[in-house]
C-alpha cells in the first residue's frame, strides 16, 4: 500500500478547490469565482484500491491551501501561515497554474515569482498542473509548459481541466507511483478531516460569497453557535438538525447589505445554504442566521485565530474535559 500527503499550491482562483473536490469525489472545499475563497488548509482523503498491472492500493491525503498572495491584513497572514503549514507536511506538491492567465514571472514582486520561490524551498517531488485547458487552444499549452519547465525541474507535468475532470485519472496514477509505501492515515471511508459543523459554516460562507459583492465577501466570517444532534424522524419525514450561525462583518453598511431590504438577502442566503447543508447531512435542517458587526476583525489576531476550526475543536475538547472533571 502507498500513502501520503499531497499539497495543492497555487495563486488565488487557479482551481485548487475544484481539483480537490474532483479528486475526492465529494465537496470538501467551497468553490466560487472570487479569489481568496479558501481560508484554511483542508484535507480531502481518497482511498484507491489496487488495479492489477496499473497501480498499487493507496490512500492519498490531498491538502487544499489558500491562494498564494501577498499578506496585507492579519487574516491574510494567517492564510499564508496555512500555506506554509501545508508545505511542511507533504510527500508531493502539486503546483496548479491557470492556463488562461498570463504568467508574470519576469516581475520579481509578482505573486507568480513568489509561488516559484516557495516551491524552490521544498525537497519533495513537485508536479506542474496546468489547469482550465478546456478554455485554451491546445497549441498554446506547449510554449507555456516549456516556459514554466525552464524555471523548475518538475517531476511531472499534467495539463488538466479540474472542472471537466479531464486528465485526473493519469494524474492519480502518477501520484501513487511517487508516494512512499505506508499505511492509511485516516479510516478507509473518511473523506475529510473537517468536522461537519465547519463544513456547514463553509457552505454558508460560500453562499455569502456568491450572493454579495465588493468588500462584503472578504469582510465576512461564519461561526456556528449551535449545532444540535438531529431530532429523531417523525413518521416518514427525515430527522431534523437545528443549526444557528452568526455572520460577522466589519461595518454597519456591510450588515445592511447582508440583511437586505426587509431581510430578503439574509433569507435567500439562508434558503440556498440550507439546501446544501441538507444534502451534506442527509437530514432536514432548521437554519437560523444573524449578522454581527465586529469592526476590523480581519486585523484582530485574537479573532482571526479564534476562527480556526482546528483551534475551536481543541477548545471544545478542553471544555468537555473540564465538564467531565467537574461532574
Ligand atoms: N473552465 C474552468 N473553470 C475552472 C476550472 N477549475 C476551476 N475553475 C473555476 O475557477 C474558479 C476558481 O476555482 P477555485 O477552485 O475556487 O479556485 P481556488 O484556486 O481554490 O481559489 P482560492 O480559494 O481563491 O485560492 C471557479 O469559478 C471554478 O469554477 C477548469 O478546469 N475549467
Amino acid at each position: 500500500m502507498r500513502s501520503g500527503f499531497v499539497s495543492i499550491l497555487g495563486r488565488p482562483n487557479a482551481g485548487k478547490s475544484t481539483l480537490i473536490n474532483a479528486l475526492v469525489g465529494e465537496k470538501v472545499a467551497i468553490v466560487t469565482s472570487k479569489p481568496q475563497t479558501t481560508r484554511s488548509r483542508i484535507h480531502g482523503i481518497v482511498d484507491i484500491p489496487a488495479v492489477k498491472g496499473k497501480h498499487h492500493a493507496a490512500q492519498i491525503v490531498f491538502v487544499d491551501t489558500p491562494g498564494v498572495h501577498k499578506p496585507g491584513s492579519m487574516l491574510d497572514k494567517r492564510m499564508m501561515q496555512e500555506v506554509h503549514d501545508a508545505l511542511a507536511q507533504r510527500d508531493i506538491v502539486l503546483l496548479i497554474i491557470d492556463a488562461t492567465r498570463r504568467i508574470e514571472i519576469d516581475d520579481p514582486k509578482s505573486e507568480d515569482t513568489f509561488v516559484f520561490e516557495l516551491i524552490k524551498k521544498v525537497d519533495c517531488p513537485v508536479f506542474l498542473i496546468i489547469n482550465k485547458i478546456d478554455l485554451v487552444d491546445r497549441e498554446k499549452l506547449l510554449p507555456l509548459i516549456a516556459q514554466l519547465s525552464a524555471l523548475y525541474p518538475f517531476a511531472e507535468v499534467f495539463p488538466i481541466s479540474a472542472r471537466k475532470r479531464d486528465g485526473l485519472e493519469r494524474l492519480t496514477e502518477k501520484l501513487i507511483e511517487h508516494l512512499p509505501e505506508g499505511q492509511r492515515y485516516f479510516p478507509k471511508d473518511q473523506f475529510t478531516d473537517q468536522p461537519e459543523r465547519f463544513l456547514v459554516a463553509e457552505l454558508i460562507r460560500e453562499r455569502i460569497l456568491m450572493e454579495t459583492g465588493e468588500e462584503v465577501p472578504y469582510a465576512s466570517a461564519v461561526v456556528i453557535e449551535r449545532f444540535e444532534e438531529p431530532e429523531p424522524a417523525k413518521g416518514d419525514r427525515l430527522p431534523l438538525t437545528r443549526i444557528a450561525a452568526a455572520i460577522y462583518c466589519e461595518r454597519t453598511g456591510q450588515k445592511a447589505i447582508l440583511i437586505g431590504k426587509g431581510g430578503s438577502k439574509l433569507k435567500s442566503i439562508g434558503t440556498s445554504a440550507r439546501k446544501e447543508i441538507e444534502s451534506l447531512l442527509g437530514t432536514r435542517v432548521f437554519l437560523e442566521l444573524h449578522v454581527i458587526v465586529k469592526e476590523n476583525w480581519r486585523e484582530s489576531q485574537g479573532f482571526v485565530e479564534a476562527l480556526d476550526w482546528r483551534r475551536q475543536i481543541a477548545e471544545m475538547g478542553e471544555a468537555q474535559k473540564q465538564r467531565e472533571e467537574e461532574d
